[in-house]
């Protein structure tokens, strides 16, 4: 019998390994069984491991397809609006199913304007309490106001209810919640549990309202509602203590007797101007539903840090998300006349300045498109034409008149070209490598032209990529 090295010289088609896995020659039937059961066993076990392979590659190769966009911008420059209208044009039935779920947003958002005001009242009440009678305001509170706030407690009790619901905070009034989008799913099936089902309870033991009472609860509060913010007195008390609600996002008090309805149903308009804040980091998938470019998919990543100078070190949790980005949308309202609420020294508009350095000069972006939105133009023209000063905030803007006449047009495409010069200059100087950049005007709660800028956008980012992928 030859040996070993003999067959390995003489033999070009030998196997080791088929020499290995030879049943041994005096294999039993028994033994002979096993070996075949435990073989067949291995080769089920590889088959599974090749199908999970192929199935992870195939994910892989789907998700190397997909749009990858990130939006980014700071606290409330309308991150989280954009990509509301992103859904309300490519996703519509999706949105559309959401409706209900932002109503009882809305519902919160006027709660806590409700609130607030109930507040600055109780602190009022207080002062007036230890104060002197000389520094007394006139014209005072009266015991019909005390009536009005009494009237309007239960809605309290409502506003900590869904709270608890939705998982959110109200720190600072706003409804505050934490990424994953589950509070969606909380305040959808508690809205569609059947009267059976029996009712929620909080750690405490409280039974927790559902979100459909609250409609109720608002329709009987609603003549007292207006009749709180249309007083003549409850506003100058509200401006002595600082206090302009309709400065706030999520302002609905002047759309109270229309959101208090027993049948409303919120617009679009109405959900672009919701306000939710997000912490934390949100990747939303999603297939566009119609159009040209219906069945592409989509990842958005909405960022949202405490982005301003003074925590400059949170800004390295980003990078993670840079990886396989096609797209920025970089999110910066004009707001010259607005501070930072995180930092009241630091300027809204500069600390977007900044931020836009540091991620346009990122080597990691290199490669990617970014596309600037100016957001917020029509409060930005309102500022300008109630007369507020842009050179008292941007030194820079000179002496360009100021004045409501030549306003609306001309300073209002000063200021924005001189913000926008800004940004192109950054942009030139510290761009690892010359790229184009796109920049529009944005109202993030004018659904229809903000539709249109993102059907360009959109068209754009899909071009560019199926370009790289060489599908083009
Ligand atoms: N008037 C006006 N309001 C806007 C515009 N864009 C967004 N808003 C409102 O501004 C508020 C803040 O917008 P968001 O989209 O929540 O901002 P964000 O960047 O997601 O904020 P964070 O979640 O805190 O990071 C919301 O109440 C929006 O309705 C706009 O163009 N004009
Ligand atoms: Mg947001």
């Amino acid at each position: 019998m030859p040996d070993r090295r003999s067959q390995r010289t003489s033999n070009s088609s030998f196997d080791p390994l088929n020499i290995n896995l030879q049943p041994p020659a005096n294999e039993t039937e028994e033994q002979k069984a096993a070996r075949l059961e435990a073989a067949w066993e291995a080769t089920q076990v590889s088959r599974t491991i090749d199908a999970g392979l192929a199935e992870s590659k195939k994910a892989l190769e789907k998700k190397k397809r997909a749009v990858k966009i990130l939006l980014l911008g700071q606290s409330e420059s309308g991150k989280s609006s954009v990509l509301r209208n992103f859904r309300l044009s490519f996703t519509p039935k999706y949105f559309e199913n959401e409706r209900l779920v932002w109503k009882t947003v809305i519902q919160l958002n006027l709660i806590n304007s409700i609130k607030k005001i109930l507040t600055v009242l109780q602190e009022e009440w207080e002062e007036l309490e230890t104060d002197s009678a000389e520094s007394k305001h006139e014209p005072a509170l009266t015991s019909e106001h005390r009536r009005l706030a009494l009237s309007l407690s239960p809605l309290l009790a409502f506003e900590t209810s869904i709270s608890r619901i939705m998982e959110s905070s109200t720190g600072d009034y706003t409804v505050t919640v934490r990424p994953g989008g589950g509070w969606k799913d909380k305040l959808a099936s508690f809205g569609h549990r059947s009267p059976s089902t029996p009712e929620a309870q909080s750690p405490t033991g409280e039974t927790d309202s559902d979100p459909s009472q609250v409609t109720q609860v608002l329709a009987a509060c609603k003549n007292e509602m207006i009749a709180l913010w249309d007083d003549a007195i409850v506003r100058g008390v509200l401006e002595r203590h600082g206090v302009y609600l309709q400065d706030d996002s999520g302002f609905f008090l002047d759309d109270t007797a229309r959101i208090a309805a027993l049948d409303y149903i919120p617009s679009d308009r109405d959900i672009m101007r919701a306000r939710i804040k997000t912490l934390g980091v949100e990747e939303h998938r999603f297939v566009t539903e119609s159009g040209f470019r219906a069945g592409t998919e989509f990842y958005i990543t909405d960022l949202v840090c405490a982005l301003n100078l003074t925590y400059p070190s949170q800004r390295s949790t980003w990078v993670p998300y840079f990886d396989d980005v096609q797209a920025i949308l970089f999110l910066a309202p004009l707001a010259f006349w607005q501070s930072l609420d995180e930092d009241s020294k630091v300027n809204r508009v500069q600390d977007s300045l900044e931020l836009w350095r540091e991620i346009v000069g990122n080597p990691l972006l290199a490669k990617t498109a970014f596309i600037l939105l100016f957001n917020k133009k029509d409060v930005l023209q309102a500022h300008i034409a109630a007369g507020v000063q842009v050179k008292k905030y941007v030194p820079s803007f000179g002496d360009r008149p100021n004045d409501v006449a030549s306003v609306t047009k001309c300073t209002f495409v000063f200021s924005v070209a001189d913000f926008r010069d800004k940004f192109s200059a950054y942009h030139r100087k510290f761009s690892p490598e010359p790229r184009p950049f796109i920049f529009y005007e944005t109202e993030a709660i004018d659904t229809k032209s903000t539709a249109i800028i993102l059907g360009e956008v959109q068209e754009q980012i899909i071009r560019n990529h199926l370009k790289d992928l060489d599908v083009m």
